[in-house]
Parts: structure tokens; sequence; C-alpha cells
């Protein structure tokens, strides 16, 4: 079970080194049973020296998969799919095998290539080719069919992009709508979640947010990375949103808020991702040395987010560092996640 309380000294000294390894800022929110813990360091404006600070809106990359997974996980509550059909009955000669399911899809066990390997093999020059790209889904599905699957569908766990892909297209072709007006009204306004927006096509962030700052692969040095419509995500990862929105969603989300019990049972059917991780649909375990949390990982150009929360979602962490392409950044904020939950 989680420890009595965060440890803030801990927290901190993660932090503190993560930006030491190059981050220019970092922060961690952690909401345990209604009190608020804020810890940030470092800035979020290079150009400025503008302090960076929990309440600062960031580009969330795939935690944006599990705002997806519930909405088509509400529209199995409402008889609209079903998890264990071929994606293909709803989206007719989309994909190429028709064993693929949606389930397989929201456990990234389809075997769909991941195009984005193909975008970012090079990651500046790869980033600086899309980041005013806008592309449609149709075109996203090219990109990663132009690749053969990966694995035999339900086989094994490979993480793709390209599924949540997929189900972005399920969520417009089952509400006649497009998936920014599912995420408005199915999550953000019925939890006030004031500080989250879909804003694709555009490339820019609403209101006080932290600008975000990628790592060159060999020079290490850093790009502004701010401006881009992540718009080869989508529904895979443009989500924009906050500490505080993160926390609350998760929190809701594991107190049975969001979906049926029944949904949220089958989004807790893991797959084995290693000795201790796995991966539900939509969602993340990462079992911790005081038990697991449930959450997702985010990355896109110059933001790195982890959102975690505990089973019973009383006690939640959103920790972020503004840059990415840095694996020992990465590595150090991984330690949050005990620092927050396990003291
Ligand atoms: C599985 C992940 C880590 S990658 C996946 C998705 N993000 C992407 O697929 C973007 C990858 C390129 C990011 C870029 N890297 C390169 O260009 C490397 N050549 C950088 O670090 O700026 C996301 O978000 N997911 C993370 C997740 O789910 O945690």
């Amino acid at each position: 079970a989680p420890a009595a309380a965060p440890d803030t000294a801990e927290l901190r000294k993660v932090l503190r080194t993560a930006r030491s390894q190059g981050a220019p800022g970092a922060f961690a929110r952690v909401d345990d049973n209604g009190k608020a813990l804020h810890l940030a360091e470092g800035v979020a404006d290079r150009g400025t020296g503008r302090a960076i600070g929990t309440g600062d809106l960031i580009r969330v990359g795939s935690v944006t998969k599990t705002f997806t997974a519930v909405v088509l996980l509400q529209l199995v509550d409402e008889g609209k799919l079903k998890l264990d059909t071929s994606v293909n009955t709803y989206l007719p000669g989309l994909l190429p095998d028709k064993r693929i399911t949606v389930r397989h899809v929201l456990s990234h066990r389809s075997g769909l290539y991941d195009h984005a390997n193909s975008l970012f093999a090079q990651s500046v020059q790869g980033f600086e080719k899309v980041r005013d790209r806008v592309y449609t889904y149709r075109q996203l599905m090219d990109l990663s069919l132009a690749k053969p699957l990966t694995n035999t569908p339900g086989a094994v766990y490979s993480y793709s992009n390209a599924n949540f892909v997929v189900a972005g297209m399920l969520i417009e072709k089952l509400t006649g709508k497009p998936v920014a007006t599912a995420y408005r009204e199915r999550l953000i306004k019925p939890l006030k979640l004031t500080d989250t927006y879909y804003v694709h096509p555009k490339n820019t962030i609403p209101g006080r947010y932290a600008r975000g700052y990628m790592t060159a692969d060999s020079s290490g040095r850093k790009i502004d990375s701010t401006r881009q419509t992540v718009s080869w995500a989508q529904s895979a990862g443009a989500l924009i949103s906050s500490g505080k929105d993160l926390n609350r969603f998760l929190s809701a989300l594991m107190r049975g808020e969001l979906t049926s019990a029944a949904q949220l049972k089958q989004m807790l059917r893991w797959t084995p991702v290693n000795s201790t991780q796995a991966y539900g649909l939509g969602l993340r375990r990462r079992d911790l040395s005081c038990g697991s949390v449930y959450g997702h990982t985010g990355t896109v150009q110059g933001y790195y987010t982890w959102a975690f929360t505990t089973k019973n979602g009383r006690r939640s962490l959103t920790s972020f560092a503004n840059t990415s392409n840095n694996g020992t950044v990465y590595t150090t904020m991984n330690r949050t996640l005990e620092a927050a939950f396990c003291g």
C-alpha cells in the first residue's frame, strides 16, 4: 500500500537531478486525499527565464491514449461496439487482417506498425518535417499499413501509436462527431478539466504553458519544439492538459466515475510488458516497491509526462520535464513514482 505520505525531499532531489541532466524545467504535482503538493524546479521558458510551475499547461503525449480508451469503453457501455469484434466490422476494409479486434487495438496487440518509428528515425529532422503538418487519419493509416504487421493479431504486446489512430477513427465513426467533441462532452466538461484541450490541427498551446525543448541526437543541443500540431498522433497523443487535470481524470477513472464497473474491469485486464509493467486497455500498470499504480506516460518532442494514480484513486501524481530524447532525464524522472507513492 502507498506510504503514509509522499517523500517531498526525494521528489525535489529527482527534479533537481533532472535539471542537472538537461531538463530546463521539471515539476511534480501530487493530489493526496484532497491535499495538493506542488514541486517545481527550473524554467518554463528559456528565453524569458520564467519559472516553471505545476499549473503550467503541457503537451501530454500518450496520456491521451487513456482518454481515448475511456471514450471507447463508454461507447461499449452504450452498446455501440464490442471489444472482441473485428475493427473491420465498424470500419470496413480498414485493416489488412479481419482478426484484429477492438481489444487488440486498445492493448497494443494488433501488430499494426508504429508509423512514428519511420517519422522519427532521425529525431530533429523528422520532427522539423512534421511539426506543422496536418494529417488525415487515412494518411496516418497509410503510413502504418505501408509496413507489414509486426505480429499475429492478439499474440504479443507491441506498442504502436497506430492503434490509437484506429481508436480515434472508431470514435468518429460511432459518434458521428470529431474526437475533440467526444473528449469535451464526455470527459472535459463533466470533470471540469478547465486546463485540458484538444486543439488539433492548431499548433499552439492556450493560456500559460511550459515551452518544450527536445534534445538533438548527437550534439545534445536543445531545440524549442513547443510549436507543433502533433498531427502525426492526434487521438494517440495530441491532448494538452495540466497536473491538476490529469490527476483529477485518473482519480475519477479508478473511482469508477467514468465507465461501468464491467468496462473498468476490462481496462484492468493486463498484458505483461516486462517484470514490473503491464498494459491494459489504454492504461499502464507500474509495479512499485509498495504496490501498483495506474496511468500512462507521454513523450512528444520537448514534453515528458508521467501521470499515475492508486487503485482507489486517492493519491495521484503528475510529473513532467520540458525536454525529450534524453534517456538520462527519462530514467531520473521515472523515480518520481516511487517518491510520490512509496515514500
Ligand atoms: C512509448 C513512448 C515512450 S513513445 C509513444 C508516444 N510518443 C511517440 O511515439 C513520439 C516518439 C518520438 C519522440 C522523440 N524521440 C525521437 O525522435 C527518437 N528518435 C523525442 O523524444 O523527442 C508516446 O507518448 N508514447 C510513449 C509512452 O507511451 O510512454
